[in-house]
C-alpha cells in the first residue's frame, strides 16, 4: 500500500451488497477533505447506466437513490484501472474468473477486499485464498469485510457494525476508514481465517433455520440449530487457525443471529422454499439473487472432512440439497449425535 491518500475505489458486483458498499464508503469518504472516486463495475450494462443516469439501482436497492461519488461502468478494466482500493463483491464461484481480467490492469499498490461469504467448489479455497492464488498478493494487501449485514437495512441506514479483517493491521485500519460513517461502524480484525468462516458456515446453518421454518418448527428448534451451528463453525474455523473469540463477535454471533432472524436473507429463505418439499433446483429457479450457502454447501463439508471436523447440521443441509436426503425427516437429523457433553 502506497502513502499517498486513496483516490479511486473500484467495487466488482453491482448486486444488493457490492452497490451498497459503495453507497457506505461514499457515506464515509465524501465527509473527508479529499474526494474519492468509487467506481462501480456491473456485468449488466443497463444497471451500469441507471446507476450513472438516475443514482438508483432498482434491481437490488429499490428507490435507493445512491451518492454522486459513485460513478458506474460495464468495463472491468475501466473500473479497475487506477484504483487503490478494489472491492470484490460477485458470487464466490464466479470470483476467479474475473480476478483472472484483473492481473494486467491492477495498480501494483492496490488492496482488495472481499465482502465475499462463499467457499470456492472444487479447491475448497476461501476468498483471500483464492485472490492471493490467483492475483500473487502479500496477505497484507487482502482483507475481508464481514458482520451482520443485511444489504436492504443498511441502505436505508439502519445503523450495523460489522468487522475488517486483514493480517496486515494497517490495511485493516485504512479500510476499516474508509467505511465507517454514521451508520456503519467497522471494528478491524487480524483474524482472516475466523472472519471468513463464520461467513461462509452461517450460510450453510441459515438454510438450516429455514429448512425449520418450512417444516413449520418453533423457536426451540430454530435457538438449537443455531447454538449447535455456532459450535461446529468454532470447530472447523479453530482446527483451521481461526481464533476462538471471533465467533462471539460481530463476523461469528452477530452474523449468524442477524441472518437466521432476518426474512431479508436469501440463505433462509432458500432453506424455507426446501423445507417446504422443493428441490435444489425449484428453489434455484425462484432465487433472484445470490445464497451462498446453496453452493458452499458441500465444499464446507468436504473441508471439515480432510480437516477431520464433524459437522452434523450442515451435513443434514447438504443432503437436502442433493436430494439424498428427505426433508421431512431432518427434524431428527439436525441435532442427532451421539450424547456429549455440550463444549465437545
Ligand atoms: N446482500 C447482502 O445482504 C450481503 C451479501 N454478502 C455477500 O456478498 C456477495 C455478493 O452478494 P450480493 O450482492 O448480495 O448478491 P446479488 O445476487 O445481489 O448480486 C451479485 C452480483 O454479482 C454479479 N455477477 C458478476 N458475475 C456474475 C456471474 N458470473 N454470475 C452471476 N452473477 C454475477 C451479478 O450480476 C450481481 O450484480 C455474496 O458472497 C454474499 O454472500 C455479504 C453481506 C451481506
Ligand atoms: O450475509 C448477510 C447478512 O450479513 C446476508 O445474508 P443472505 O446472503 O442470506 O441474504
Amino acid at each position: 500500500m502506497s502513502d499517498t491518500p486513496v483516490q479511486k475505489i473500484a467495487v466488482l458486483g453491482a448486486g444488493s451488497w457490492g452497490t451498497t458498499f459503495a453507497k457506505v464508503m461514499a457515506d464515509a469518504v465524501t465527509t473527508g477533505s479529499e474526494a474519492v472516486e468509487i467506481s462501480l463495475w456491473a456485468r449488466r450494462p443497463e444497471i451500469a447506466e441507471e446507476i450513472a443516469t438516475r443514482h438508483t439501482n432498482s434491481t437490488y436497492l429499490g428507490e435507493t437513490v445512491l451518492p454522486e461519488a459513485i460513478t458506474a461502468t460495464s468495463s472491468l478494466t475501466e473500473a479497475v484501472e487506477a484504483a487503490d482500493v478494489v472491492v470484490l463483491a460477485v458470487p464466490a464461484q464466479h470470483l476467479r474468473s474475473h480476478l483472472g481480467q484483473l492481473a494486467d490492469v491492477l495498480a501494483p499498490h492496490a488492496v482488495l477486499v472481499s465482502l465475499i461469504k462463499g467457499l470456492e467448489r472444487g479447491t475448497d479455497m476461501r476468498m483471500s485464498e483464492v485472490i492471493a492464488a490467483e492475483l500473487g498478493l502479500e496477505p497484507s494487501r487482502i482483507a475481508v469485510v464481514s458482520g451482520p449485514n443485511l444489504a436492504m437495512e443498511i441502505a436505508r441506514e439502519e445503523p450495523t457494525a460489522s468487522v475488517v479483517a486483514c493480517e496486515g493491521e494497517q490495511t485493516a485500519e485504512l479500510i476499516a476508514g474508509l467505511c465507517n460513517n454514521s451508520y456503519f461502524r467497522p471494528y478491524t480484525n487480524t483474524d482472516v481465517v475466523g472472519v471468513e468462516i463464520a461467513g461462509i458456515v452461517k450460510n450453510v446453518i441459515a438454510l438450516a433455520v429455514g429448512i425449520c421454518d418450512g417444516q413449520n418448527l418453533g423457536d426451540n428448534s430454530k435457538a438449537s440449530v443455531i447454538t449447535r451451528g455456532l459450535a461446529e463453525t468454532t470447530r472447523l474455523a479453530t482446527v483451521l487457525g481461526g481464533r476462538l473469540e471471533t465467533f462471539s463477535g460481530l463476523a461469528g454471533l452477530g452474523d449468524l443471529v442477524a441472518t437466521c432472524a432476518s426474512p431479508l436473507s436469501r440463505n433462509r429463505s432458500a432453506g424455507r422454499l426446501l423445507g417446504e418439499g422443493l428441490n435444489t433446483a425449484q428453489v434455484t429457479e425462484q432465487l433472484t439473487q445470490t445464497a451462498e450457502g446453496m453452493k458452499s454447501g458441500s465444499a464446507v463439508l468436504e473441508l471439515a472432512r480432510r480437516n477431520g471436523v464433524e459437522m452434523p447440521i450442515s451435513e443434514a443441509v447438504v443432503a437436502v440439497l442433493n436430494g439424498s436426503l428427505d426433508v421431512d425427516t431432518i427434524a431428527s437429523l439436525l441435532l442427532a449425535r451421539d450424547l456429549k457433553a455440550e463444549g465437545k
